[in-house]
């Protein structure tokens, strides 16, 4: 089993908190909350907003840090779907009448923001970092390709959105980052392992927080 296996089922409850969480089986269901998916809808569009540069500061650490030149350019593929998907929230947030500039990030998200501040800092290594950035994209990517199975029963008008983080070119990418952070796992030091299993377990609490929020659970 890879190092990344071994923790998901160490913390299958959470992991499945986090992929499974009943915002998504709304979702998946038809029976979403339309002012929960617009409320999604905006704090997602600002979240991103704040991971693209946390993102740029993993792409700094694998140039820096990095044994296989590879790496850099799925991260730069990442950084390239993140240019479109901003393009995309703002047409989405038209559809919807969501008014992107007058939404100010709520609790929940401010907490997952100050979090991808902190994985910033020059003291988080590679190892920990690449990590942290394959768990916040395969959560996405579980969550809404649970949507667009084919028993789903997805509205037609929700099914791009599920299709920007469910469809197989974004599975694909994930499974790249996957290998990726196994591969500085397994050279990793046990310092580096146990910082990065706690930081993919705050991850997907995070991640679980951010779906309660969005469905009116929290703040
Ligand atoms: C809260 C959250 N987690 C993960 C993602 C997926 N990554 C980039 O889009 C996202 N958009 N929002």
């Amino acid at each position: 089993m890879t190092t990344i296996e071994t923790w998901i089922n160490n913390h299958e409850s959470v992991y499945k908190a986090a992929t499974r969480h009943s915002f998504i089986i709304s979702i998946r269901h038809g029976s979403v909350d339309l002012s929960s998916f617009k409320r999604w809808l905006g704090q997602d569009y600002l979240f991103v907003r704040k991971f693209v540069p946390f993102v740029g500061s993993v792409l700094v650490k694998a140039c820096k840090e990095s044994d296989d030149e590879s790496d850099m350019e799925v991260i730069l593929s990442g950084l390239a779907s993140l240019n479109d998907e901003i393009s995309w929230f703002k047409k989405e947030a038209a559809k919807w009448d969501v008014q992107l500039s007058a939404i100010a990030p709520l609790q929940t998200n401010q907490n997952y923001c100050r979090f991808l501040e902190s994985l910033m800092q020059p003291d988080v290594s590679y190892a920990v970092a690449i990590t942290a950035f394959w768990a916040i994209e395969a959560v996405y990517q579980m969550s809404f390709a649970h949507c667009l199975e084919d028993d789903a029963k997805t509205p037609s008008e929700l099914r791009e959105a599920c299709e920007r983080w469910g469809n197989e070119g974004f599975g694909k990418y994930c499974d790249s980052l996957k290998k990726i952070a196994n591969r500085c796992l397994s050279k990793g030091s046990n310092d580096v392992q146990v910082k990065a299993e706690a930081m993919l377990l705050q991850v997907l609490e995070l991640e679980v927080e951010f779906w309660s929020m969005s469905d009116g659970q929290i703040n």
